[in-house]
């Protein structure tokens, strides 16, 4: 924005709104959000603005830059010269808008070795995004990894209910103890919902709520975290994304050209947020008969492959439409058992993750 000035120099008021909407690089925020424009002094007579800024890191190339930015912002609209002085912004208010992988990262919390994170997501709901993050989380954990999930969509979350999770998890001093199950540690937003009551989120609460997912739950020594994002490229879906900038991330879809078209949109929005696509996952992609053994492809065909071709990625496998076996012990509605078909190709997915990620 630029304002023509007349006669008078900036006031304070013009100078907050020219640079509120300065980013703090670091962490992404805007000054504004982090109250970050501080001591605005006004020498009218010789047209000198002077500023502090508060910024989540002093003195780097980045602050140079910001410098470079503000200065320009000021001089454009009136001022001949500008002081300005950076100080650290309080830690409080860069956790609060820290994203929250980096976060977690740069805590070590994950018990000092930091996981490889692994986000599903999907282009629209139903396709399979939860059964595929329950799923590749157990063959992982097959394979002998330590294993955690966070249920991050929020809206439907369902990974308790496919995994057969009756408990919720306890609480040891300041520490969440998530709930385990087929080797597995699971986090998520049903655990802390009653009756299965709707949220309405705004993107702050969202940040807060994976924040503490990740600075609040006892995880222990992880190898990978997976996260099940919430389905589709709306608000939340995006706001999600953003706070986990370093996730690596599998997209899944069925099989038909409008599911692949809408998934290429949740590709899209994991490039912009520059997270590494480690390929797509075509769920529901035939249904073959136990008697004739011959292969239906009731969703229609080649959405994996096409979805891939667009992202720039391999299709990493192809599941069948199929039940998990009935067990009259184990209840888990979702979790395909090893020996199981649907098992099976999850744990080849799996293993081809862990070469491309661990490579
Ligand atoms: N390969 C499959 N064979 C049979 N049923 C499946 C298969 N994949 C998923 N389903 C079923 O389809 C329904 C939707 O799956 P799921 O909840 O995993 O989708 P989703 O993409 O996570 O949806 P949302 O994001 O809206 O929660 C579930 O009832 C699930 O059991």
């Amino acid at each position: 924005m630029q304002i023509r000035m007349v006669t008078t120099l900036l006031t304070k008021e013009q100078v907050m709104e020219l640079l509120g909407p300065v980013r703090d690089p670091f962490i992404h925020t805007t000054l504004a959000e982090t109250d970050g424009i501080k001591n605005v002094t006004i020498r009218e007579e010789k047209k000198h603005v002077s500023v502090k800024i508060g910024i989540s890191k002093l003195n780097t190339g980045e602050q140079m830059q910001m410098q470079q930015e503000i200065v320009g912002i000021l001089k454009k609209n009136g001022a001949t010269t500008v002081g300005l002085r950076f100080e650290q912004l309080p830690d409080e208010i860069i956790r609060e808008h820290q994203p929250a992988v980096d976060q977690a990262k740069e805590a070590s919390l994950m018990g000092g070795v930091n996981p490889h994170f692994i986000a599903v997501a999907s282009g629209k709901g139903g396709v399979g995004k939860s059964t595929v993050t329950v799923n590749l989380a157990t063959a992982l954990a097959r394979l002998g990894k330590k294993v955690g999930v966070i249920d991050a969509d929020i809206y439907g979350f369902s990974v308790p209910d496919m995994m057969g999770i009756e408990e919720r998890p306890i609480v040891r001093g300041k520490k969440i103890i998530p709930v385990e199950r087929f080797g597995v540690k699971v986090i998520s937003m049903g655990f802390f919902v009653e009756d299965n009551s709707p949220i309405i989120w705004r993107g702050p609460m969202l940040g807060k709520m994976l924040n503490s997912f990740f600075s609040e739950v006892e995880w222990g020594d992880l190898d990978y975290l997976l996260l099940d994002l919430p389905p589709g490229t709306g608000d939340i879906a995006m706001d999600v994304h953003e706070l986990l900038p370093t996730c690596k991330e599998v997209i899944v879809t069925t099989p038909h050209p409008t599911a692949a078209f809408v998934a290429a949109r949740a590709g899209q929005m994991a490039m912009k947020t520059n997270h590494e696509i480690l390929g797509v996952i075509e769920n529901m992609s035939y249904f073959e008969s136990k008697v004739t053994g011959e292969k239906e492809h009731v969703f229609g065909k080649g959405g994996g492959k096409k979805l891939a071709e667009v992202l720039k990625t391999k299709v990493l496998g192809q599941l069948p439409l199929q039940q998990p076996y009935m067990d009259d012990e184990v209840f888990a509605p979702s979790v395909y058992q090893e020996d199981h078909p649907t098992g099976q190709e999850f744990r080849r997915i799996a293993a081809k993750i862990v070469a491309q990620v661990e490579e």
